[in-house]
């Protein structure tokens, strides 16, 4: 009673002595391994381990990193953190343990190394109940992982090959005959073509037409991902790096690519700094993941793809020359629909097929009189926006065959109701157009809406989103109609900008650029 002593550190520092003399003595083995990690000391206890993890004796064993020997250890974590783990399952090719890990520090309280202990070797038989929850989490652990592999493999495969690339206009065979030239070599690929012209859809096809197509096809697209997460994104983290959900780190999409392609889409909205970093992994075919300082080698095929001028921003100084000319090995420049309106019927046809098998629904076939309306429209967004105003009619109309009217359009090749005494065209009942957006377009003779704003239903927004009283000049009518395009879309996207650049057919470079013309729009 009178040994011990009065002072509460006195106590501490007892009871954690007897405390580690326990642990040595009774745990079944033991291990101290010092800051660089190397093993230093083993017990007499642990040597029976030895053979179980591929060592024949101490001599092969210590002095080597605790990493390298023990599968799966976490020394090293509790040696750089400092912090201890006091119970922990180690499973290894020498069985399961219940372990225990404490850092080891010095007269300073700096961290010097690390004891760790095997309490028990046969847990399975000791411990059972615990044992057992472990193991049903851990099954369940592993077919989650399994279903996500699986899930992330599907993801990867291609979806398109070149066939389904549709069109037979010598614009069309034109691209598909360099898509499958390029997807016989292994370089960079740029594909440059307006919104919706197909650039995904032939990266997809050159992946699945080169030797890479057993690989997986990563996309990333630049612009949908937050600048300061683009990084991580591109090269992944190591692990430590951050704490939370990224302590264990993660891969980059280079990484997720290795073998395959990676295709990089909106290439245009990379920020500089990141610019710099991916001409630098396309050239050495090697990255540094976040917070690691290790080189890791990939071999990955880029297939970039832009709707923005690139060679105008790499005169402005917005994007660098040296990166422009490395994705400019390959360049495919995919023409508008606008230069390829002979496709249009065989791409009607294709697209009403898909879209009443993928929505169960049964087929419709277009009117003469339709076709020539659609044909004779610009299509800003190209075939994406012949697609949406294909679902649209589909979906608004009951009878089997599409006409004009279906599209809010009138047939081109009859005279204009004007002349025949009828009402002006922007009169016209256009069942839930857009109404500035009909009467400014007609007067260009253009009779549809905005890109990708075919059809719109709801007419009480569209009047929320018109002013009272149309301007009368042409400059200010225009900026009227680009203001109500583009509150509509953002309306119609909640608020989304890059969902709302989509449909509107632009970049979300220029949607900003013309959200700080409308700055009511911008706060909405
Ligand atoms: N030639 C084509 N044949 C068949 N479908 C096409 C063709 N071109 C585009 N499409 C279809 O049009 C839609 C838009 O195509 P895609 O996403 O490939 O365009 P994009 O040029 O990558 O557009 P963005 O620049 O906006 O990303 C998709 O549904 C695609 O399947």
């Amino acid at each position: 009673m009178n040994d011990i002593p009065q002072d509460a550190d006195a106590v501490l520092r007892l009871a954690a002595q007897s405390m580690f003399d326990v642990l040595a003595s009774t745990a079944q083995g033991a291990m101290v391994v010092n800051r660089a990690h190397r093993v230093v000391w083993i017990s007499e206890g642990y040597k029976r381990f030895l053979p179980a993890l591929g060592f024949r004796d101490e001599s092969e064993f210590v002095g080597r990193r605790v990493e390298e020997v023990v599968p799966n250890t976490l020394m090293a974590q509790v040696i750089d953190t400092g912090q201890p783990i006091l119970v922990d399952l180690l499973t290894n090719k020498a069985g399961t343990f219940l372990v225990s890990r404490l850092p080891l520090r010095g007269p300073g309280g700096e961290v010097i190394g690390a004891m760790g202990m095997v309490l028990l070797d046969h847990p399975e038989t000791t411990m059972q109940p615990l044992m057992n929850k472990f193991a049903c989490l851990q099954a369940e652990l592993d077919e989650t992982r399994r279903q996500l592999a699986a899930e992330q493999s599907r993801n990867r495969r291609s979806k398109h090959r070149i066939i389904d690339f549709v069109g037979a206009s010598a614009a069309a065979v034109e691209v598909k005959r360099q898509a499958r030239r390029v997807a016989q070599a292994d370089a960079t690929v740029l594909l440059l073509g307006e919104t919706g012209t197909g650039k995904e859809l032939l990266a997809h096809a050159i992946h699945a037409a080169s030797r890479r197509a057993g690989k997986p096809l990563v996309s990333v697209n630049i612009a949908a991902v937050p600048e300061t997460l683009l990084e991580a994104e591109f090269f992944g983290v190591a692990p430590g790096a951050y704490t939370g959900a990224e302590r264990k780190g993660r891969d980059g999409k280079f990484r997720l690519a290795d073998g395959g392609t990676l295709f990089l889409d909106e290439i245009g909205d990379m920020p500089p700094a990141l610019q710099a970093k991916l001409l630098r992994v396309l050239q050495e075919q090697e990255l540094e993941p976040l917070g690691s300082n290790e080189v890791v080698k990939v071999d990955v095929r880029v297939i970039a793809a832009t709707s923005r001028d690139l060679e105008a921003m790499v005169r402005r100084g917005e994007f660098r020359a040296d990166l422009f000319y490395r994705l400019h090995v390959l360049p495919i420049r995919l023409p508008s629909l606008r230069e390829r309106a002979e496709d249009i019927e065989s791409l009607v046809e294709v697209l009403l097929e898909d879209i009443a098998r993928r929505g169960g629904l049964a087929p419709k076939t277009l009117s003469a009189a339709a076709l020539r309306a659609l044909t004779a429209r610009p299509w800003p967004g190209n075939v994406r926006e012949l697609r949406n105003a294909l679902e649209q009619a589909f979906l608004m109309s009951d009878e089997a065959q599409l006409e004009p009217r279906h599209f809010g359009l009138r047939d081109p090749g009859l005279p204009m109701p004007c002349a025949l005494g009828a009402e002006p065209p922007h009169a016209i009942a256009m069942p839930g157009r857009l109404a500035g957006a009909t009467e400014a377009t007609a007067a260009l003779g253009w009779p549809g809406s905005g890109p990708d704003l075919p059809v719109l239903h709801d007419r009480t927004e569209d009047a929320a989103l018109m002013p009272a009283s149309t301007p009368a000049t042409l400059p200010a009518r225009k900026a009227e109609l680009e203001r109500a395009a583009i509150a509509q879309a953002l309306h119609r996207t909640k608020g989304n900008r890059m969902a709302a650049a989509r449909l509107l057919a632009i970049s979300r470079a220029t949607l900003y650029e013309k959200l700080a013309k409308y700055p009511e729009l911008a706060s909405g």
